[in-house]
């Protein structure tokens, strides 16, 4: 028996296929729901094809084959919002902090001026207020990744596509990042797909996580990951969670072929 509350299903894939131009398979079959309010991480070696799914989920790369559906949108409830966490901040260095954020809505028509409330909101949210007339040279590898939260935070996104995004910090930015984004998940009802190498990672964050396999990239395993909300250090020590990783990297290593290990 599951403790997550099960919402409606959000976004819905069906048999994604996607087959590349010089003949690489980075999907075949890959099939999942998402409901609302979930943190279903995707995990697996290095080309499983877990960027090419959350391309493809937000509207940046075509399936080969199989559907991507938006249940609510299609009833008519409310349009998807989107935002999207890359794994590098890619931020515009000539810009301040504030002008990092605001573009979204500055690609939407909002002058400055209009979006300052939400841009500093943003910025609060992710502990930058302060720092909205710095640039990103002044910044630590964590702020940057939290200017970059920030601005995908701006238009309000009811579902975060995250890639990878903290794999290039340390472990104890990281963990902090961890807990903030738990936290933010919380507040704003927020659904994550998030993307990961790290198994560690993947159980301290997730409800479900979905193990895939590469060559062809598929899903082999989902694993819902039982323990309550809200999750905090603690968590990280106990035997819940020491058991948990074991599980999950077991199903891993299923996974990965001798190539993998190389
Ligand atoms: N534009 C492209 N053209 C050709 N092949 C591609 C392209 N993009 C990705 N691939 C290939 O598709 C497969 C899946 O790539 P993808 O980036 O989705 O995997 P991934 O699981 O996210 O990998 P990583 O963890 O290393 O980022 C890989 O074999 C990759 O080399």
């Amino acid at each position: 028996m599951t403790s997550h509350k099960k919402g409606p299903v959000v976004v819905s894939l069906n048999g994604i296929g996607k087959v590349f131009e010089n003949g690489t398979t980075a999907l075949d079959d890959f099939s999942l729901d998402v409901r609302e309010g979930e943190f279903v991480s995707l995990l697996g070696p290095s080309g499983c094809g877990k960027s090419s799914a959350l391309r493809i989920i937000a509207g940046l790369s075509d399936p080969s084959t199989g559907t991507v559906s938006w249940p609510a949108e299609r009833s008519g409830q409310e349009e998807h919002v989107l935002g999207f966490v890359f794994q590098e901040p890619t931020l515009m260095p000539w810009a301040t902090v504030f002008a990092n954020v605001w573009l979204p809505l500055r690609l939407k028509g909002v002058s400055r001026q209009a979006a300052r409330d939400r841009v500093m909101e943003a910025l609060a949210t992710v502990g930058l207020a302060d720092f909205a007339e710095d640039f990103p040279r002044q910044l630590s590898g964590g702020m940057k990744m939290r200017v970059s939260i920030a601005r995908a935070l701006v238009t309000r996104p009811k579902v975060l596509l995250m890639d990878e995004p903290f794999a290039a910090l340390d472990e104890i930015t990281r963990f902090k990042l961890n807990n903030d984004l738990l936290h933010l998940q919380k507040t704003f009802g927020w659904t994550v797909l998030f993307v990961t190498h790290s198994v560690f990672e993947s159980v301290y964050l997730s409800s479900r996580i979905v193990v895939m396999a590469a060559r062809p990239g598929r899903v082999i395993r989902e694993m819902e990951i039982d323990a309550p909300y809200p999750r905090e250090d603690s968590f990280r020590t106990s035997a819940e969670y020491s058991q948990y990783c074991r599980e999950v990297s077991d199903a891993l290593h299923g996974a990965l072929e001798p190539a993998d290990a190389l």
